[in-house]
């Protein structure tokens, strides 16, 4: 039986002049989970998330997200359903951070704000600790804290799904766990996501489920314990990767890289 709240990708391939960056596949991401979407640099993991976002043009094969065909479901309609955060590169300076989190209601409200709207923002700005910084310009704001209210605008949208790519760049190691616990959340409250994830150790921590590609086509898929296993990482990064276990969850090692080889040489 289909997961209704599932995103359902069905033979979705994409090209750019001629060259393959998606290799046709086909794939089942389960709601009421947070998957994990790992795997090196260019191996599609940006372009697969944003095809199901429908940030890139309509490509080949379909997608279907609660049922809803992307391809054919109006914009507003599909930001109820779904709300993307990418890899932003720049910031509109002359924004306010509450004025881009209000942009997350949009598809609600369509610019007249009532009072949901105003409390969802409201909740988001807390619950990504912008408070003291909500009148602040977007220019003025570091990394980190332009992440969050990144995010911020994405949680605000308030959709079944949330898709995140890197959301973890920038942000320090209290702020990257706030946000995977605030996921978790999402997901004990009915939630579904997907995060493209480099840091291995907090897809092993909080992802139910884990998708690993590479070179344009996804290589892995299950829960966390069978895909991030040493000989499967070691192979998907071309790096000697360890994985030992803690807290029942499996722990990556890979930042010792290449001290066993010296300690033979010695
Ligand atoms: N518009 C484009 N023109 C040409 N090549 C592209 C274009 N967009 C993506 N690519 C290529 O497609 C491949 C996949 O890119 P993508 O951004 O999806 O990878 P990724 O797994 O998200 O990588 P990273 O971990 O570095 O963010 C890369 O080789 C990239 O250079």
């Amino acid at each position: 039986m289909k997961t209704r709240s599932a995103i359902e990708i069905t033979g979705l391939s994409h090209a750019v002049q001629r060259t393959e960056i998606l290799a046709p596949t086909t794939l089942t991401l389960p709601g009421g989970k947070i998957t994990a979407l790992i795997g090196p640099n260019g191996a599609g993991k940006s372009t697969l998330s944003r095809l199901i976002a429908r940030i890139e043009p309509p490509p080949e094969g379909t997608v279907l997200v609660n049922g809803l065909d992307v391809a054919q479901t109006p914009g507003a309609r599909l930001a109820r359903e779904l709300a993307f955060m990418g890899q932003h590169t720049g910031l509109a300076s002359r924004l306010r951070v509450r004025e881009l989190v209000a942009f997350g209601r949009w598809p609600h409200c369509a610019g007249r704000p009532g009072p949901a709207d105003s409390a969802a923002i409201a909740r988001a700005l807390h619950d990504f600790e912008l408070e003291p910084l909500a009148g602040r310009f977007l220019d003025t704001l570091s990394g980190g804290q332009a992440q969050r209210a990144h995010l911020a605008m994405a949680a605000a949208q308030q959709t079944p799904w949330l898709i995140l790519d890197e959301p973890l760049n920038n942000l320090d190691l209290a702020h990257a766990r706030a946000l995977m616990a605030h996921l978790a959340r999402l997901r004990e409250a009915g939630g579904s996501v997907l995060i493209v994830l480099h840091d291995l150790n907090f897809a092993a921590g909080w992802a139910d489920h884990v998708v690993a590609m590479k070179a344009g086509a996804v290589v892995a898929e299950g829960p966390p314990a069978e895909v991030l296993t040493a000989p499967g990482l070691s192979a998907l990064y071309e790096t000697e990767i360890a994985v030992t276990e803690h807290c029942g969850r499996p722990l990556v090692l890979h930042h010792l890289g290449g001290v066993a080889e010296r300690r033979q040489e010695a």
